[in-house]
């Protein structure tokens, strides 16, 4: 190439560079501006808040928050500059972030007709098009009433309640030899076994082992970011989800194919079983027990050795105090932090206008740690509960662990019996020291070191 064509050359690649950065200035201020006011008859009415940077909008300090030891640190800030209820732009979306109970309250209240479920691409390629999360309309409602009224069963909770004594028994009398127990990975193997024999009657074997496997992988992609490239985690977390459906599949049909054969099941015994023969039934009133200290645990046990009695379910849920550890459990757990909707048509609430078509992130996190709700909102303080009814500032819109509404958590009460006959063991059997740890809170909520303790069995 000669000099003038390379000095030409150069100084094109200026112009082109120069005119580059003028159009995407340009397009950025354009699309800026376009977020500010395309609502047409509202405008004017959008939350205050920032959109942040082209395409990555605030996605970055979200998911870098997300990580640290504050999760809602993110929330927090941008509360403190707009208000509780600010615009921004997460993993690609414009997002309107509301950390105001009413306003949650009325997201969660108003599913279907005005917000439907729109979560992050890489949960919604994870989850799948047949997942319930993606389900609208009558659809969800019936298959939300069939697995609700399978897993409130009395029935259910009576074999849940056996097979977790069972696995807890099991993981426990090998505590005393081994006194150092890391006790995130003892609940998390309990809670996995149960739970899959609750779904699809899945013993402790083979096919146990490799959904534990394969599951670990598949929920390391839910948070991470939507590339689908071979080596990538979305992809990895695809290929696991792809084993478990062809086991999760074998199941089914060897269940259908007795359900054809016998033309009925004689008694119907986890959630697969439920969806193929399309039948549901109610819950039952819980017995409370007046006892209100945390004693509670020991006192049920004396007396269940005293009466040489079982336990039953409702033993278990009847303790006041064992419930209010649970429930300051989840308003720090945070487990599911927020829940994800999109707007079908413009709406206002409490004076903020939700424009149609964008996306709202429910935080439930940022309610629960809010000074406003709930005084000292980073102390672990069960008894704060028991002044609950009398607290104006502790109802039931700023307590959400597990969503409200049309799509309130169906497993709820099964969660909170499993956590319960877990720690009515734990306490009536050792007692122990923790290790230092701290809350990891990405991509799923877990204890950094995996929460080690040291275990000394009790007399009783
Ligand atoms: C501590 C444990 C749990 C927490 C904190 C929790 C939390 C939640 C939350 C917040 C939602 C609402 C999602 C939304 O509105 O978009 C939800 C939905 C759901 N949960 Fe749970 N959950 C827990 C355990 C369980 C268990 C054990 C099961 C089943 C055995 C379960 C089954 C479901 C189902 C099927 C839905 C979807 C309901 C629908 O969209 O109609 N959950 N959960």
């Amino acid at each position: 190439m000669s000099f003038e064509s390379s000095e030409f050359c150069r100084l094109d690649m200026k112009w082109i560079l120069g005119f580059g950065v003028l159009i995407g200035t340009m397009g950025y201020y354009w699309w800026k501006k376009s977020q500010y006011t395309n609502t047409g008859a509202s405008d004017g009415k959008i939350p205050k808040g920032s959109l942040g940077w082209p395409l990555i909008g605030e996605t970055l300090s979200f998911i870098a928050c997300g990580y640290s030891s504050r999760p809602v640190s993110f929330m927090e800030k941008r509360r403190s500059l707009y208000g509780k209820v600010f615009k921004s732009h997460l993993l690609g979306r414009p997002i309107i972030v509301s950390t105001d109970p009413d306003v949650n309250k009325v997201v969660l209240q108003n599913n279907g007709s005005i917000f439907i479920p729109y979560y992050p691409k890489s949960i919604t390629e994870l989850l799948g098009k047949s997942s319930i999360l993606q389900m609208n309309g009558s659809l969800q409602k019936r298959v939300h009433g069939l697995i609700g009224g399978f897993l409130r069963s009395p029935q259910l909770k009576a074999k849940v309640t056996k097979q977790m004594e069972l696995s807890i028994g099991l993981s426990m009398n090998t505590w005393k030899d081994k006194k150092l127990i890391y006790i995130q990975e003892e609940t998390r193997n309990i809670a996995f076994e149960v739970l899959v024999k609750v779904l699809m009657s899945v013993n402790p074997g083979e096919d146990l082992e490799f959904f534990k496997r394969e599951y670990r992988e598949f929920i390391k992609g839910l948070i991470c970011f939507p590339i689908k490239l071979p080596g990538s985690q979305l992809y990895k977390s695809l290929k696991a989800k792809e084993r478990l459906l062809k086991l999760v599949r074998n199941i089914v049909e060897e269940k259908k194919f007795k359900l054809d054969k016998e033309g009925k099941l004689d008694t119907i015994k986890d959630v697969v079983e439920v969806l193929l023969c399309d039948a549901g039934e109610d819950g039952n009133e819980i017995q409370r027990l007046p006892l209100d200290s945390s004693e509670e645990n020991m006192e049920l046990k004396r007396r269940k050795i005293q009466l040489s009695q079982e336990y039953v379910w409702t033993d278990y849920i009847s303790l006041p105090f064992t419930q209010n550890v649970i429930n300051e459990t989840l308003r720090m757990g945070n487990i599911i932090n927020a829940v994800w909707r999109k707007a079908l048509k413009d709406i206002e609430i409490k004076g903020y206008l939700i424009p149609k078509e964008w996306c709202v992130l429910a935080s439930f996190g940022s309610v629960h740690m809010d000074d406003k709700n709930y005084e000292n909102p980073c102390q672990f303080d069960p008894w704060r509960w028991q002044k609950k009814q009398e607290q104006s500032g502790t109802t039931s819109k700023n307590f959400t662990p597990f969503g409200g509404g049309q799509r309130l958590c169906p497993g709820l009460e099964l969660s909170r019996l499993e956590v319960s006959i877990f720690l009515h063991h734990l306490v009536t059997r050792y007692r122990w020291m923790a290790e230092e740890d701290f809350i990891v809170n990405f991509p799923t909520v877990k204890m950094k070191h995996k929460m080690l303790i040291t275990v000394t069995p009790i007399s009783t």
